[in-house]
């Protein structure tokens, strides 16, 4: 299936240059369109109380409080049909229904944590045979994370290059994707502009829509072709086939669509990696940075797991230091702060003097002395990586997990270190996910005595 899907990048590649002369050549015509619509509007709203006309008016407003979307945001989510965008009505509240209780069902979770326990062996395997060569801890952690959650939804494996290629081109696309939804847009601000799209956000928007609609048909045909030939297995319970399903019911309570489809699939992904890849770089940043914490964790994973095992997921229950490093990290830096009110709210209880000892700190007894005050579910208003309410993470178990394994596995089975002459960067990049200026590059080296394990 790859095959077809390899290559498909020249889809969404183009040169955005000549954007300046657009810019000249359209101001003249925004202005007179401008003065026929204000003139227009100021007529219609004879009957409005007074205020700023609407073709100036600022929709900051609008976009914090009830997650309109910018325009990027909606052309990239089919219309803002999925969760991310969707405001809280009653396709919104389908779609969430749909997630929690099929998509993160526990037993589909259990299915995603062995994968994951695959996965990272895969990683832990490749390390032990680059000895000495510098790993970009984030990339190799978006690869993971998803494969994972593209296992959950689509039911298949990646093998070989295939895993590694598609892993980087998914990654192009995404980074693009949310760079154009992050780059200001005169348009949001004026909406009577988005006709000249002056920027040429939305017509970028809408070739890289084009090319990962293209991927998502692949996807999707490939797996009708399999369900045809009888090559899905029964048991199987993957989401695609799931929602293919509850589509063909034409239930009207649901009333599922193609498109709803397609905007869940790049939502779960979207949401579930750069998330997941970004907190553990935080993680392994801030704890190369306090070694003491680095060798506590270690000294934890000895006790629990040994030196002659590997880390599996029924050990994650008692490894208190790695939550608490976990929990500690997402205080200091939120990979996904809320994008309405609770943001503000968040990021200032997160440093809040009042409600943290030397809050910007990294130090995680703070969360081992008081271990059940601060959970996730968003029970505590000073700490909310996950949100809390009605936008809770929907990911939040698998996230949780994956963070939590993949950290006690790169830890439990190697030391780092810096390569020569570089230095760490705590630096942030400040966008839809909350991310390091500059990628964590660091060199393991193998601390199991059992060298089989690596195998
Ligand atoms: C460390 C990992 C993660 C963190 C810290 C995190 C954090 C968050 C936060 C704070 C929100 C709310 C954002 C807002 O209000 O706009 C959110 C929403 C969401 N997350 Fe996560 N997340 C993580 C992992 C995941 C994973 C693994 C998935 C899926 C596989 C996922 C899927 C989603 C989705 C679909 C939403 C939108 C929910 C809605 O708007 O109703 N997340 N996440």
């Amino acid at each position: 299936m790859i095959s077809k899907i390899s290559g498909w990048s020249w889809w969404w590649k183009d040169g955005s240059n000549g954007e300046g002369e657009v810019v000249v050549s359209v101001l003249v015509a925004v202005l007179v369109v401008a003065s026929w619509y204000i003139i227009r509007r100021s007529r219609r709203n004879g009957m409005l109380p007074p205020g700023p006309r609407s073709f100036l008016k600022l929709q900051l407003d609008a976009t914090f409080a009830n997650r309109d979307p910018p325009i990027a945001a909606s052309v990239l989510s089919y219309g803002a049909i999925d969760i991310v965008w969707n405001s809280n009505n009653p396709e919104w509240r389908m779609l969430r229904k749909i997630s929690i209780h099929e998509l993160f069902s526990n037993k589909n979770l259990d299915s995603c944590y062995d994968h994951c326990r695959q996965e990272v062996r895969k990683i832990v395997r490749d390390l032990y045979y680059k000895i000495d060569a510098p790993i970009n801890i984030c990339e190799q952690v978006f690869l993971t994370a998803l494969i994972v959650i593209m296992g959950m939804l689509w039911g298949g494996k990646l093998e070989g290059e295939e895993r590694t290629s598609v892993g980087a081109e998914f990654r192009q696309l995404f980074d693009e994707m949310v760079e154009l939804m992050e780059r200001p847009n005169v348009s949001d601000l004026f909406p009577v502009l988005r006709w000249f799209d002056i920027q040429g956000i939305e017509r970028r928007a809408k070739t890289l829509s084009g090319g990962m609609e293209w991927i998502l048909n692949s996807v999707i045909d490939q797996h009708m072709k399999m369900d045809k030939a009888n090559q899905v297995h029964k048991e199987s319970k993957n989401f695609i086939k799931f929602l293919l399903e509850l589509m063909e019911q034409q239930d009207a309570k649901t009333q599922m669509t193609m498109p709803h489809l397609k905007a869940l699939f790049i939502d779960i992904v979207g949401a579930g990696t750069d998330t997941t890849s970004t907190t553990v770089e935080w993680a392994m940043t801030e704890m190369m940075q306090h070694p003491q914490v680095m060798r506590k964790v270690q000294e934890e994973l000895d006790e629990v797991v040994g030196m002659n095992n590997m880390v599996e997921e029924s050990h994650l229950l008692k490894l208190h230091y790695v939550d608490a490093v976990v929990k500690e990290t997402l205080r200091l830096h939120p990979p996904a702060p809320p994008v309405d009110s609770a943001l503000s709210q968040f990021i200032l209880h997160s440093w809040d003097p009042e409600a943290w000892d030397n809050p910007l700190d990294f130090r995680p007894e703070r969360f081992l002395s008081d271990f059940k005050k601060y959970d996730y579910r968003g029970n505590d208003y000073n700490y909310l990586p996950f949100c809390s309410g009605r936008r809770i993470c929907v990911g939040l178990t698998l996230g949780e997990t994956m963070v939590k394994f993949v950290l006690a596995c790169l830890l439990h089975s190697f030391d780092w270190r810096l390569p020569e002459g570089t230095s760490l960067d705590f630096t942030e990049k400040f966008g839809i996910v909350l991310k390091k200026w500059t990628p964590l590059v660091a060199i393991p080296n193998p601390r199991l005595l059992n060298l089989e394990l690596y195998n």
